[in-house]
């Protein structure tokens, strides 16, 4: 495996910024193209430029470390159970199973801060440590600049599949899902070669965003087989989800990744998920021309046989990755769901 990885590092300044400039338009055309690249390969690429303030990087950072080395029984004080359907809070390690495996990793879920008995599932209140108050702040600050970051990098998307800049924000993105996780990843060792932080997976939406500590651990199975994708100062990974491979046909594919940490120190990672709105259908967009076929998926799955909203989608998979959740998460039965 590579140590330095080949993912390229792509400035989206031009698509963050006002942007109305002499030259702004040809800027953005040249970040599309480069975004277009990526995606054709492997799906992921780092994003520099994003214009998230380091103080509030440096923040959101210091208050998760605070959270993670609170004892066991204070981080469970907002255990997932308490979030009930809403599905926010702590799990603790092996508590999510990501590949159909417990997941050697602890973490906390949060969302959109929402009333507490808004009926759709995964919507709702977050729960957040008395112990910790800064962390509120820091997440619900960090989530709202990462909104930006995602409406521009789905600027850039949408220039690089010949489509108005504005076109996911007129439509799929106008009221985006947007979860958010914070990650601790314990040291090794692990008890066989084949535990992982995080299984391989493929992400459900239509962009991630992450922000890793210093520490590596996240591999991506490109074309070229598994390479890493090691933390690179000042920017974020960002890598496409199901929803833009299904949009794209499968010409822009979410690509497999999963994580082990084998530094010998606690990995912190905080991905942030930028996804289209929870009743959006999302058929292939008309622009593109109709693909056959197309390579095999590591889960099997064929996403062009789903149908039904994002909600629908994310429901299932949540509904797998936590099987205890299941029964409270998913409501009643409305057919879309076996194609997941
Ligand atoms: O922790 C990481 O580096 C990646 C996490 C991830 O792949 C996910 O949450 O979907
Ligand atoms: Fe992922």
């Amino acid at each position: 495996m590579n140590a330095a990885g080949p993912l390229p590092v792509i400035d989206v300044a031009a698509l963050t910024g006002s942007g109305t400039g002499p030259g702004a338009g040809r800027e953005r055309a040249e970040v599309a193209r480069r975004i277009e690249a990526a995606c054709l390969d492997s799906g992921f690429f780092y994003i520099s430029g994003h214009g998230v303030p380091e103080a509030l990087i440096a923040e959101l950072r210091d208050a998760a470390a605070r959270f993670f080395r609170l004892p066991e029984e204070h981080r469970s004080r907002i255990s997932m159970e308490r979030g009930g359907r809403a599905w926010r809070g702590y799990f603790p390690v092996g508590g999510e199973l990501t590949s159909g495996r417990p997941d050697l990793k602890e973490g906390v879920y949060f969302g959109a801060e929402l009333d507490a008995d808004d009926p759709r599932p995964l919507h709702g209140r977050n729960l957040f440590p008395e112990e910790v108050p800064e962390l509120r702040p820091a997440v619900l600050t960090y989530m709202d600049a990462l909104t930006h970051v995602g409406q521009a990098v789905m600027r850039g998307v949408a220039l690089s599949l010949g489509l108005d800049e504005d076109y996911f924000a007129a439509g799929y993105t106008a009221t985006p899902t947007t979860l958010f996780r914070i990650f601790h990843y314990p040291p090794p060792p692990y008890a066989e070669p084949d535990e992982w932080g995080v299984g391989e997976h493929t992400d459900y939406g239509l962009l991630t965003l992450l922000l890793q500590d210093d520490n590596p651990g996240l591999q991506v199975h490109t074309a070229r087989g598994w390479i890493e994708a090691p933390p690179i100062p000042g920017t974020l990974v960002c890598n496409i989800g199901d929803m833009l491979d299904k949009l794209t046909g499968g010409l822009y594919r979410s690509t497999p990744h999963r994580v082990r940490n084998c530094t010998g120190r606690g990995r912190l990672s905080f991905p942030f998920f930028f996804d289209p709105g929870w009743d959006c259908e999302v058929p292939p967009l008309p622009s593109l021309p109709a693909r056959e076929g197309g390579r095999a998926r590591w889960d099997g799955l064929d996403l062009r046989a789903f149908s039904g909203t994002y909600g629908d989608y994310l429901t299932a998979k949540v509904a797998k990755v936590f099987p205890g959740l299941g029964g409270q998460v998913l409501p009643p039965a409305r057919g879309a769901r076996e194609n997941v």
